[in-house]
């Protein structure tokens, strides 16, 4: 599998990013820059990285939506390609427009930095395929706006199409008002577009991959999108 990472100004996860990828596809990762027009040839997937992009300024991920490599992207996406946006990302992804909804401020207003859970909705998808329908995984959270929201016919579609791939959950798995953290719209940590390819998360599932960060409940995102490759090859 051939993974970019985007790197805009004030990201921060693209070093953690690149780094899961390459455990779980064997192949480096190419490190590509905002100013960039164009993706590296034969890239199969675009990841749009965590942190704070233009120093969230206007909101989280306004400004990035706006470099030239996302017109790269968009086109990526328009022909198929898989892209992974997670937390920043997931802002870019909503702000570019290659995801509907938008992150606003969490509900109580501040920062959330811990681990939480999320259940995993369905498994057939490629940006579930290493994990089980149901299962349970325990992943990191750093963030102020990941309040997820979306106009109710939005959500109608969301849910009716089965696009909400992972949501928040307590430890066993129970979906209520106290472990949906920020106040997100149906508990969504993550959903993909019409077509499947796109995918946007608040959680970081990159840093949980090995063993010394204490839990690797992350791996099977990127087990999953490894295996997705190999099957079409
Ligand atoms: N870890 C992140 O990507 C943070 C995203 C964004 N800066 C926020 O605070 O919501």
């Amino acid at each position: 599998m051939k993974s970019a990472v985007l790197v805009f100004p004030g990201i921060n996860r693209e070093r953690d990013m690149a780094r899961a990828l390459r455990l779980a596809s064997g192949n480096e990762t190419a490190m590509v820059w905002h100013a960039e027009t164009a993706l590296p040839k034969g890239t199969d997937l675009v990841v749009v990285p965590g942190g704070f992009s233009y120093g969230d300024y206007l909101r989280c991920g306004a400004i990035a939506a706006r470099a030239p490599v996302m017109d790269a992207v968009r086109d990526f996406a328009a022909k198929g390609g898989l892209v992974l946006g997670v937390c920043n990302g997931f802002q870019i992804l909503c702000e570019s427009g290659l995801l509907p909804g938008v992150l606003m401020r969490n509900a109580a207003l501040k920062f959330v930095c811990r681990d939480v859970h999320m259940k995993v909705e369905r498994s057939d998808t490629p940006f579930t395929r290493g994990y089980n329908a149901g299962q349970v995984i325990r992943v990191p959270v750093a963030h102020g706006e990941g309040n997820y929201e979306a106009d109710e016919e939005t959500l109608k579609r969301l849910e009716g199409d089965g696009r909400v791939l992972y949501r928040y959950c307590s430890a066993d798995g129970v979906v209520d008002e106290a472990s949906n953290f920020n106040g997100a719209a149906h508990s969504i940590a993550g959903i993909v577009n019409e077509r499947g390819n796109v995918l946007g998360m608040m959680p970081h599932p990159e840093n949980h991959v090995e063993e010394i960060m204490g839990c690797t409940d992350g791996r099977g995102l990127f087990a999953g999108l490894v295996q997705q490759f190999e099957k079409a090859a």
